[in-house]
């Protein structure tokens, strides 16, 4: 359904990712674990297309120079080159991280905001689909983005990724900063809307615990290389994996 094939970024001379491969088929969740700084987001952006904007806009302002290599295709498509409103509107849609919702609107309006690739019928099923798997966001419905807690705040951006009728939802890090509590929940959720949905999902963490039981396969990313891949049970054996990935 989704494959990525030898992804290469360049900073500069930077090398943030070192040719990652990795593929999410349908209905699949997909992990990819790393330590700060080992090329989660860089591969989101990519997997996305947001680099493709990075480094359009980094040589207009005549700023670093952005090397990207690799392919990748969606639905038996080569998608690449196509710009992230275009890998959009085909299905694959990015909640970023540190949410990045709209604190001066309103849960509604946020919600509404991503609903821009919808029908108003799917907009409307969608809205009510969301209340329904984060009953929390229904009773504040008119609060501004900007007062909610960090968990609301992450289950808003999920919702709202939600309304733009995602086929392959891409998130990064949705359990930065949350409690313990939280993050079983949202795992829990995240886990739900695969099945009730039929998206498939890739996820990036930092911190594998609350994620690996809800994964079908996982890549560790370390320096910008996948350096182990496995199904759940073979990545949660892993001892090197426990040591690094499952701390307290
Ligand atoms: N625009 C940029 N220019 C230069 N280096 C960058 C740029 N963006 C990221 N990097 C570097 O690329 C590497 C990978 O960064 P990336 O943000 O993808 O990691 P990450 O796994 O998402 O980390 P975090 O958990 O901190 O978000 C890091 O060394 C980072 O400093």
């Amino acid at each position: 359904m989704f494959e990525a094939n030898g992804l290469m970024v360049f900073y500069e001379n930077m090398l943030a990712l070192n040719n990652v491969s990795l593929a999410c088929g349908n209905e699949q969740i997909i992990g990819v674990f790393g330590a700060n700084s080992a090329g989660k987001s860089t591969l989101m952006y990519t997997l996305a297309g947001i680099m493709l904007d990075i480094r359009k806009k980094e040589q207009m302002a005549g700023g670093e120079r952005i090397t990207l290599r690799g392919e990748i295709s969606f639905q038996g498509e080569r998608v690449e080159d196509a710009k992230p409103s275009v890998r959009a509107k085909a299905g694959i849609i990015l909640c970023p991280e540190r949410r990045r919702i709209f604190p001066e609107s309103s849960v509604l309006e946020n919600l509404e905001i991503g609903s821009y690739l919808a029908t108003r019928e799917q907009a409307e099923e969608t809205l009510e689909y969301v209340f329904e798997i984060f009953p929390a966001l229904k009773a504040i419905t008119r609060r501004l983005g900007g007062f909610l807690s960090g968990g609301e705040q992450q289950m808003l951006a999920i919702g709202r990724a939600l309304m733009a009728q995602p086929k392959l939802l891409l998130l990064d890090e949705p359990l930065l900063g949350l409690s313990p509590a939280i993050q079983y929940l949202l795992a829990k959720s995240i886990k739900e809307i695969k099945e009730q949905r039929k998206t498939s999902v890739i996820v990036a963490e930092q911190y594998a615990r609350p994620i690996m039981p809800i994964i079908d396969h996982g890549y560790i990313l370390e320096n910008g290389s996948a350096v182990v891949e496995g199904g759940r049970r073979e990545l949660m054996d892993n001892p090197d994996v426990k040591n690094a990935y499952f701390g307290t």
